[in-house]
């Protein structure tokens, strides 16, 4: 269907925001079972850029369910939706100049490929934060996995709905090490990439 909408191509570009940042703009989807530290990798990571003079924004699940999404559930179909908006509030804050980390479960392959799709080559940098479900159920800080094995909450990642683990992740962590090794890995992997100098 016609739209008779036209996309404007504005003077400022990224190359030019990324040129005044002196460093690359890049999105960092950290995706994992509730659990798994993403969140928590996603803050000391933030830190430390930031400590670089690095321009960042954090995403995360739990906050953005607050405002952008509070009006989704965690279906199938409400989770899709959650993706995309996050994915294309990651794409303007690309556009932006910035380093964005994402911390969403994003349980579903095809919507995490969807979003990388919607990004400049390159630019989408997937991390599947690897920590076995036991683990994550054992640290269990909402009491979630224990509501969801007693059936007081239905529709849970890795109880009743599946987790898509990443089949060729750009980082593959493992998240039984401490975080701030994780955090270091992921640094170097930055530096590596090019996308940061320091
Ligand atoms: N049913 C169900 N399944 C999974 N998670 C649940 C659910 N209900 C509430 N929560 C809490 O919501 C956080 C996950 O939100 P996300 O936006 O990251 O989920 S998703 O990407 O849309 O799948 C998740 O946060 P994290 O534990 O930080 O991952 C939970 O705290
Ligand atoms: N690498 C880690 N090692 C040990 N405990 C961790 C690690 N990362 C996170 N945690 C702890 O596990 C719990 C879940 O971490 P969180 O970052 O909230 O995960 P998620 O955002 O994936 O749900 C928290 O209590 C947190 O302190």
């Amino acid at each position: 269907m016609e739209n008779n909408i036209v996309w404007h191509t504005h003077p400022v570009t990224r190359i030019e925001r990324e040129r005044l940042n002196e460093h690359r703009a890049a999105v960092v989807w950290l995706t994992g079972l509730s659990g798994s530290g993403k969140s928590s990798i996603a803050g000391a990571l933030e830190q430390a850029l930031h400590h670089l003079n690095i321009h960042t924004y954090l995403l995360d699940g739990d906050n953005v369910r607050h405002g952008l999404c509070q009006d989704l559930s965690f279906s199938d179909r409400d989770r899709k939706e959650n993706i995309r908006r996050v994915g294309e509030v990651s794409g303007l804050m690309l556009d932006a100049g910035l380093v964005v980390i994402t911390a969403f479960i994003s349980p579903y392959r095809d919507d995490r490929d969807s979003v990388a799709l919607r990004l400049p080559a390159g630019q989408f940098i997937e991390v599947f934060v690897d920590t076995p479900i036991e683990v994550c159920e054992q640290r269990d800080p909402k009491g979630l996995y224990k509501k969801a094995r007693k059936g007081e909450i239905t529709q849970f990642t890795g109880v009743d709905l599946p987790y898509e683990a990443p089949l060729d992740p750009d980082v593959h962590l493992d998240g039984r090490q401490p975080v701030a090794a994780l955090v270091a890995e992921l640094i170097g992997y930055l530096k590596g990439r090019g996308i940061i100098k320091i």
